[in-house]
């Protein structure tokens, strides 16, 4: 039995280059959908926000000298990239996806209605939330509260490149150690820069607990879902 009827999985972008330099590693996208698929057997409602790193970021060196909203637009479309080649490759794995965006790019993808993507979770579907929160100096963290807040989701799962939440980033100092589990004051006090602080003042503001694992550890995702000891919990 799942520990969650709906959640609300965020799929780091910059994992989904894999061992290449950029963009769309096609055995990495397979096994991302494969996990979300073992999930959506066991009964549970996924809507997922996956990030745009992989191929642009607003505040990062491909966009140094541009406007920055000019930049993060092209961030967002980025994630319009993702999120298709994620429901294409759920398509091709025998699940149903249906993708939303923010932005509206009427010939391309379906825009957020949110009735309406209550009614595709109902229906047992995987909805894609696309191109963030269609808002320039956001984050795909943020649009990943945003979204999780609005369609009742009971945790957010943020699967990314680190197993857990750490006293500081793992990659920058080898000495830092790993939560169990924290409160949302003690992440943005200790300015713990896994999730942008928007993000994690939203979540806490909502009463919406957040997961964070590792998207590169098979059964990661399934175990969290199951309710078992994974990650480190952010809570209120
Ligand atoms: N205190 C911390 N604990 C854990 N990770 C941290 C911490 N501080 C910084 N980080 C870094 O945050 C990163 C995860 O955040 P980030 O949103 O940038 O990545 P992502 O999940 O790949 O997102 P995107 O979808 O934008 O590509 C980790 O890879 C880690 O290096
Ligand atoms: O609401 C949003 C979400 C994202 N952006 C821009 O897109 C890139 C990619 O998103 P990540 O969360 O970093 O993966 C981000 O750097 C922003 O430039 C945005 O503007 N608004």
């Amino acid at each position: 039995m799942p520990a969650y009827k709906r959640i609300l999985l965020k799929l780091s972008g910059e994992a989904l280059m894999g061992d290449d330099a950029y963009g769309i590693n096609r055995a990495t996208i397979v096994r991302m959908v494969r996990e979300v698929q073992e999930v959506t057997a066991l009964g549970c409602e996924v809507a997922v926000v996956i990030g745009g790193g992989n191929i642009f970021r607003g505040v990062a060196g491909g966009a140094v000298g541009m406007d920055r909203a000019t930049a993060d637009y092209m961030g967002m479309l980025a994630t319009v990239m993702n999120s298709l080649a994620l429901a294409d490759t759920m398509r091709q794995e025998g699940m149903t996806a249906r993708v939303m965006s923010a932005l509206s790019i009427d010939q391309v993808v379906e825009p957020y209605v949110r009735p309406k993507a209550l009614q595709y979770l109902e229906e047992g579907k995987v909805v894609v939330f696309a191109g963030g929160t269609g808002n320039p100096f956001f984050t795909t963290d943020t649009a990943a509260a945003l979204r999780g807040a609005e369609i009742g989701a009971q945790i957010m799962l943020k699967a990314t490149k680190v197993d857990g939440v750490y006293t500081a980033d793992p990659k920058k100092d080898p000495t830092a150690t790993r939560y169990a589990t924290l409160t949302f004051d003690e992440a943005i006090g200790r300015n713990l820069a896994v999730l942008d602080a928007t993000a994690f003042a939203l979540c806490r503001d909502q009463k919406l607990p957040i997961k964070v694992f590792s998207i590169f550890k098979p059964g990661a995702l399934k175990r969290v879902v199951l309710g078992e000891d994974e990650g480190t919990l952010v809570h209120v």
